[in-house]
């Protein structure tokens, strides 16, 4: 028996890992976290369809899946090539592409999206696969700041609705909130619960609070890094060195944020900044608009604060 099975049975009796009611799972959205939320759910043992707009994203998709499911691999199943070769021919077969997103749901037992961060565009997208999936397909969103609720309110199915926020990048970090709205039923809410901990993750409980956990703590710490830097305090690259020497940050902000793309930051701040203008933690960065504008989103693009690495 390979080793990651072996360490996958283990989880699996130690109650880490459940079984889970969810085994088709439809994720829109193919970009950072879609493809990262695919890849952990078909190696998971899922069959997955991925939707994106045009079959040239999907293609890109395919690709970055098809290189990260090489990193675990070779670290996985190191000592056994072949069976690391299996595995992956495996995971792959699980995973199909779609750019209909009404035919992708049909036979979906969740949904997950994680398309742009605007609020109107996802109640757009959700409003029509509320009309296409089954009755008792689950929707969950990964949105990083908008209220569950708000989104969940162009369905006629809140009761199977709630939020599955993941950690960027999806194969590494364990970290999955699950957040639930007051229409959430018990059943949905520990479906989510059941369908995380199948993906291997340690899931926290949340309301539907700002932020959630994690970045109603992390958005004012980056937003702060960023003005001491207009403030002409430090550098990104002294902030960035200081947050990883001297706090044990795996990434300093600046990093972090070309990691996690400077629009999706802007779409973040600019949201928070419209719905509580009073509130100066979430006052717009001049120099954060700057390098969006340049087109510099981070290493998605190649440059954000940094060049990317090749
Ligand atoms: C300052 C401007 C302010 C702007 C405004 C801000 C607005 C607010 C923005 C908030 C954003 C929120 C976004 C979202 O909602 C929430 C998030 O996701 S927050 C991001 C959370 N993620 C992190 O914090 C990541 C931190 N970084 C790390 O943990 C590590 O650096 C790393 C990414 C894991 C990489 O590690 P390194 O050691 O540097 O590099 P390696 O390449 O050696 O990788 C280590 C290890 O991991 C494996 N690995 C890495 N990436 C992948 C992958 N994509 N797929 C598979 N495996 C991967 C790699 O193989 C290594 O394995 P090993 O060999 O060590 O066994
Ligand atoms: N980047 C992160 O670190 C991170 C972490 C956690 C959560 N999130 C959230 O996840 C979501 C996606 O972020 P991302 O970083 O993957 O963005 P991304 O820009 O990398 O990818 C978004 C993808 O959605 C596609 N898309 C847009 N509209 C669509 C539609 N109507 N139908 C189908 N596909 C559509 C785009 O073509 C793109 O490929 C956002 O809500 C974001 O806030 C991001």
């Amino acid at each position: 028996m390979s080793l990651p099975i072996r360490a996958f049975i283990r989880s699996f009796s130690s109650g880490s890992i459940q079984r889970s009611a969810i085994k088709n799972v439809t994720i829109i959205g193919g970009g950072l976290m879609g493809a990262g939320i695919a890849q952990v759910a078909a190696s998971t043992g899922h069959n997955v369809v991925l939707v994106d707009q045009t079959k040239d994203i999907l293609k890109k998709s395919h690709s970055s899946i098809e290189k990260s499911l090489q990193r675990v691999v070779k670290k996985q199943y190191a000592e056994d090539p072949k069976a690391g070769e299996a595995f992956m021919a495996k995971v792959l077969s699980q995973l199909c592409t779609e750019t209909d997103p009404a035919a992708a749901v049909k036979s979906s037992d969740l949904v997950i999206e994680a398309i742009v961060e605007n609020l109107e565009v996802k109640k757009k997208l959700f409003a029509s696969l509320d009309k296409a999936a089954p009755k008792h397909t689950i929707f969950a969103s990964n949105t990083s700041s908008i209220p569950i609720k708000e989104i969940a309110v162009a369905t006629k199915r809140m009761d199977k609705f709630g939020g599955l926020h993941y950690f960027n990048p999806v194969p590494v970090m364990k970290l999955l909130e699950v957040i639930r709205i007051p229409e959430t039923s018990d059943d949905t809410f520990n479906k989510l619960l059941a369908f995380g901990k199948a993906m291997g993750k340690v899931t926290v409980n949340c309301k539907d609070t700002p932020g959630f956990i994690v970045n109603r703590l992390l958005v004012p710490y980056m937003m702060e890094a960023v003005r001491m830097v207009e403030r002409g305090e430090a550098t990104p690259q002294d902030v960035d060195t200081a947050m990883k020497l001297g706090a044990g940050y795996p990434m300093g902000p600046f990093e972090l944020t070309d990691y996690v793309g400077l629009d999706t930051c802007k779409f973040i701040i600019d949201g928070w900044h419209a719905k509580y203008p009073n509130n100066p933690l979430f006052d717009p960065s001049p120099l954060l608009n700057k390098y969006v504008a340049e087109g510099k989103l981070g290493n998605k693009v190649g440059e954000g604060f940094y060049k990317a690495k090749k």
